[in-house]
């Protein structure tokens, strides 16, 4: 199959070089001066350093020319890029089937991907999200993957799903586009809380403790919004949360290390050079969550350090003197 790649950033880069094996591959990116780096290097120097790129991967900074007789359009740049390139992918004209591997809320309007799509580009029809424990250096390695491939037409991701489907990335397929959305989305959030516990030294009973209660925030938001219960048990939901929560690949856990070592957020962000979607998507978790009336202490938490500054060790606090109550409720 031809297909594009948008976004040339560590995500991007990986599936670029693991669907190179198998596909005709183009990457894009929207920065001229990335793509010379690109081009000289044939190495992604400022977000994928350690893996050379593959022969027959395309290079290119002109949108027009990712498309050109592209049969599947995937997006990977940050959820604050993602309207913003399907604007630009309107401007094309071409109707060319899009999956996207965005995990977050858009800030400010809280939007999903999918309604950002539906916004954008009102008849897409094919269109899914592609989501679940992938770290983008083991998927460049080879590394065995599983991924949750979900689009409301299920036709599509089954058809796409048979093309990308490999021995080390398996694509698994599901309906549930605003499950599998929410589960990437809320998954960063609690993974910067763990990032916290584990950097404060509250052990591994804490971290479980963290992972379960932070499942059940995904599962209690995730299904006011609309999503299925299955899939915050499956790939895109507990899968995820437990690799990045427990991972230290994670961007997000890596924050979280960080601000419990007491660093300035500012600076841990740009000491990261990625992005790490939970500090750009908490805030619109919790509006969510108020919205819909549902409980959300780990996020609430988080919130209270992110955006308002206050210590890890005081919201940590916050935490553990809440009143006792039901497990389930
Ligand atoms: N890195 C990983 O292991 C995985 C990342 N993801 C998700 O994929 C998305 C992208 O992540 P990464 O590639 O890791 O981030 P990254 O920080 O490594 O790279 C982001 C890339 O997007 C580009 N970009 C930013 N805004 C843009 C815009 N408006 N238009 C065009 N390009 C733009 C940047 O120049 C950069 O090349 C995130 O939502 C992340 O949660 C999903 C699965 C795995
Ligand atoms: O979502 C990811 C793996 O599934 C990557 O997580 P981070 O963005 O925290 O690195």
């Amino acid at each position: 199959m031809r297909l594009a790649i948008l976004g040339a950033g560590a995500w991007g880069t990986a599936l670029a070089i693991n669907l190179s094996a198998r596909h005709q591959v183009t990457l894009w990116t929207k920065d001229s001066n990335h793509l010379s780096e690109l081009l000289s290097s044939r190495i992604n120097l400022s977000f994928f350093p350690d893996f050379p790129l593959p022969d027959n991967l395309y290079l290119t900074a002109s949108l027009a020319e990712a498309l050109e007789n592209t049969e599947l359009v995937l997006i990977v740049v940050p959820v604050s890029g993602f309207g913003e390139t399907l604007h630009d992918l309107v401007k094309t004209c071409k109707k060319t089937p899009v999956i996207w591997g965005c995990k977050g809320f858009e800030s400010g309007t809280a939007k999903l991907p999918h309604q950002i799509v539906a916004e954008v580009l009102p008849d897409q029809l094919s269109c899914g999200v592609i989501s679940g424990p992938s770290f983008a250096v083991e998927v460049a390695r080879g590394l065995p993957t599983a991924l949750t491939l979900a689009s409301e037409d299920e036709n599509f991701s089954r058809e796409m799903a048979s093309q990308l489907h490999s021995k080390n990335l398996r694509i698994y397929t599901s309906q549930d586009v605003i499950g599998v959305e929410t589960g990437g989305a809320i998954k960063n959030v609690i993974t910067i809380a763990a990032g916290i516990s584990d950097g404060m030294g509250y052990g591994h009973n804490a971290r479980a403790a963290l992972i379960t209660r932070g499942l059940m925030e995904i599962t209690r938001l995730g299904l006011a919004l609309g999503g299925k219960m299955e899939t915050f048990m499956g790939l895109a939901g507990v899968g995820d949360l437990l690799l990045t929560c427990t991972g230290d690949l994670s961007r997000n856990r890596r924050v979280g290390l960080l601000l419990a070592a007491g660093k300035p957020l500012s600076g841990i962000l740009s000491e990261l050079g990625h992005v790490a979607e939970g500090v750009h998507t908490a805030s619109a978790v919790l509006q969510l969550g108020r919205k819909f009336n549902v409980d959300m202490p780990i996020t609430e938490a988080v919130c209270k350090i992110l955006l308002e500054g206050m210590p890890a060790r005081a919201a940590v606090d916050m935490l553990l003197n809440r009143e006792p109550k039901a497990e389930i409720y």
